[in-house]
């Protein structure tokens, strides 16, 4: 959306018109309900095939009994009880037979009178006269006409009556329900061709924003990709509604009007996401209170994420206007909006599980907001550890890796290292992976959980930096940890991390080095020492650091000796955004490893191969997961995608 207005605006400052009154999450979910009424929007008749995943509108009584005749459940003969009550192995009953054979789909046509019976498969009608049905097997042939029965049989013996399954006028399914496979069965038995479902809400889904392109599109400087379209609009799938995409709306009233008012007009719901924050975008306000009464109901949610969230009713449908931010917009609507808009679909609550969890670090929190915390759950030999997904609102994968999420009320300022927290799973049917890798993560790691991937161990990698990964596999908390920790008084690396009950395995090397955009003539060419001399010494250059406890940073302070030169303080997590920032201008030097400054087109001078190796839980070591891992680590397969990624295999025997 657009930023505020400077001093030079028409308008000659910011206008601060939004939030006017910020509420708790359940008083805004109850003006919003209170005016909207939701309820499901109407019913229509589908074929059978196409009632898969809908929810029946009216119960189905079953219009005939089933099976819809007395038949038989065995190959065998159709007979009269009271003539096999005497039979025995030694002394077996004669029965004559009669002269049919009554198939599966064919009526028989005589009685069964006394002393007789009449050769019958499984699934045939019972013919009259007849009420129990002899096995073959306990039978014997007695000459063209007869046969011998050697067991006696009870009344309704081994068949089934009419309607014993589901009998005509019995509710089979009841309105409310989601049909699936086996509900598609039941009414199929009964002969139901067609069910009469409620109708799918149509939603129409809006990004709003001149930054967005559309995946598939190339991305231009300063854009991102609109991920907020496709995600709401799975979510509404999945929560039994058909989305209408509208794509992303730029920034311009007209555009905003125009889109905004088709969609309300050929739709049973809106759903705008971007632009509800401060900043001069009340645009999407103003648009939205002239779409029809009351409007806007709630706009500002004391929770995070989400509390830019709007909640508006306008002429009896549903506007919602999700926050730009992907975790916050798919939180909101996770929490608020589609149990809502499940009840226009008439689609049953939500299944809702959580379970209990330590939560191994401090987290903190803002005072005065409910805070909603992703977290990557693991198991450990004492329960549930809930690692929280510290990326903030703005991430995109922060809710998709979350197993769930933990709450910290608005009273508290943050949670306590170590602390039990009821966790709620966005996915109740939630297996905890195999093995679990909590440290720095590498790509070079990818190669090795595609393989275990496809041998079906579930791995999940909690990228916390090497640091926390050590504390982590010292609580218990995961099998590895991958590290890469300098010690900066050998200059050797990991052996000295290594705590008790761990062992090191070796993994791989990767080279560090200064990177620079190519072609700068600052460093082009220079030798390591040439190049540090140069940043001691020119005030121009810029350099962008790594966070405090990465080993690329204690190389850092290693290699400055204590200078800080400009830039410093300028700390990024990631390799990536080392390199990113010195490839868009925004720096002009820092450390990363090759593989990564290859991929950014930059330039490159050596200083050493840092080693990337695995601390393995003893305790666990013998896991079928983490040997499945230490397989895939010593296979060569490994070692060529390694080298192919600029990587140095560790030698192994
Ligand atoms: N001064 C203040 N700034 C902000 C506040 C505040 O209270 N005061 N609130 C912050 C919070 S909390 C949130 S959440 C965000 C929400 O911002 P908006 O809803 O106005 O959204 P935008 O500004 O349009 O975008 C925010 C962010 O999200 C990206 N975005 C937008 N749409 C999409 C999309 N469809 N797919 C992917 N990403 C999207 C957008 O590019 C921005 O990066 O505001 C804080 N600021
Ligand atoms: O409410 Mo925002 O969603 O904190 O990030």
């Amino acid at each position: 959306m657009k930023p505020p207005q400077g001093a030079h605006s028409a308008s000659g400052g910011a206008e601060q018109s939004q939030f006017l009154t910020v509420l708790s999450r359940d008083e805004a979910l109850r003006r919003w309900t209170a005016a909207l009424a939701p309820k499901p929007i109407g019913r229509e008749t589908v074929s059978l095939d196409a009632s898969l995943g809908r929810v029946l509108a009216v119960s189905v009584a079953a219009p005939i009994d089933v099976p819809p005749f007395d038949r038989s459940q065995m190959d065998g003969y159709a007979a009269r009880s009271a003539d096999l009550a005497g039979a025995a192995e030694d002394a077996p009953v004669r029965l004559t037979l009669n002269a049919e054979t009554v198939a599966c789909g064919v009526a028989p046509r005589l009685p069964v009178g006394p002393g007789t019976a009449t050769p019958i498969a499984t699934g045939g009608p019972l013919p009259r006269g007849a009420d129990a049905v002899i096995m073959v097997e306990h039978t014997d042939p007695d000459g063209p006409g007869g046969i011998l029965a050697r067991r006696p049989v009870p009344p309704g013996g081994n068949l089934a009556y009419a309607g014993s399954d589901l009998a005509r006028g019995e509710v089979v399914l009841r309105a409310g329900t989601l049909i699936g496979a086996r509900e598609i069965g039941l009414l199929a038995a009964c002969g139901v061709a067609q069910a009469e479902v409620w109708r799918r809400p149509r939603v129409a889904v809006l990004s709003t924003g001149d930054e967005l392109a559309q995946p598939g599109e190339p991305l231009r400087p300063a854009q991102i990709y609109d991920s907020n379209g496709p995600i709401v609009a799975a979510a509404l799938t999945e929560n039994g509604c058909d989305p209408v995409r509208f794509g992303a709306i730029p920034d311009d009233a007209a555009a905003l009007e125009a889109a905004l008012r088709e969609a309300h007009a050929t739709c049973d719901a809106v759903i705008l996401s971007g632009g509800t924050s401060k900043g001069a975008g009340d645009l999407t306000y103003r648009l939205i209170d002239r779409l029809g009464a009351p409007g806007i109901v709630a706009h500002g949610v004391a929770l995070k994420p989400g509390k830019p969230l709007c909640l508006a009713v306008c002429d009896g449908k549903a506007v919602v206007v999700l926050p730009g931010f992907p975790t916050s917009a798919m939180f909101t609507f996770h929490d608020m909006v589609a149990p809502v808009l499940r009840r226009l679909a008439g689609q049953p609550p939500r299944a809702e599980a959580s379970l209990e969890a330590r939560v191994p670090v401090r987290v903190p929190s803002d005072l005065g907001r409910t805070e909603f915390v992703m977290a990557s759950l693991a198991r450990t030999d004492e329960g549930y550890v809930a690692f929280p997904l510290g990326k903030g609102s703005g991430s995109v994968s922060s809710f998709s890796q979350a197993d769930g999420f933990f709450t910290i009320d608005a009273l508290h300022d943050g949670l306590d290292a170590g602390a039990l927290a009821p966790v709620t799973l966005l996915d109740p049917g939630l297996r905890p992976p195999d093995l679990v890798i909590v440290g720095s993560h590498c790509v070079g790691l990818e190669p090795v959980l595609d393989q275990l991937a496809a041998e079906g161990v579930s791995a999940r990698s909690i990228a916390v930096g090497s640091m926390a990964g050590v504390a982590a596999l010292r609580r218990g908390e995961c099998d590895i940890a991958p590290i890469h920790l300098m010690d900066p008084a050998t200059g050797q690396y990991n052996k000295s991390y290594v705590p008790d009950g761990a062992e090191l395995v070796k993994g791989w090397g990767r080279l560090q080095g200064l990177a620079f955009r190519a072609g700068d003539r600052r460093f082009e060419s220079f030798t390591l020492e040439q190049a540090l001399k140069r940043v001691a010494g020119d005030p121009d250059l810029l350099m962008v650091n790594r966070n405090p406890g990465s080993g690329t940073r204690i190389l850092t302070d290693k290699l400055l000796a204590g200078r800080k030169p400009e830039g410093y303080w300028n700390q990024p997590r990631s390799h990536n955004a080392v390199a990113a920032a010195i490839a868009q201008g925004r720096a002009d030097w820092g450390v990363t490893i090759r593989p990564v400054a290859d991929a950014y087109g930059l330039g490159f001078i050596p200083i050493l191969d840092e080693q990337y190796d695995f601390l393995v839980a003893r305790a666990r070591r013998d896991s079928p997961a983490v040997q499945a891992f230490l397989l895939a680590l010593a296979r060569p397969e490994t070692a060529d995608a390694l080298l192919q990624r600029g990587f140095t295999p560790a030698e192994r025997g």
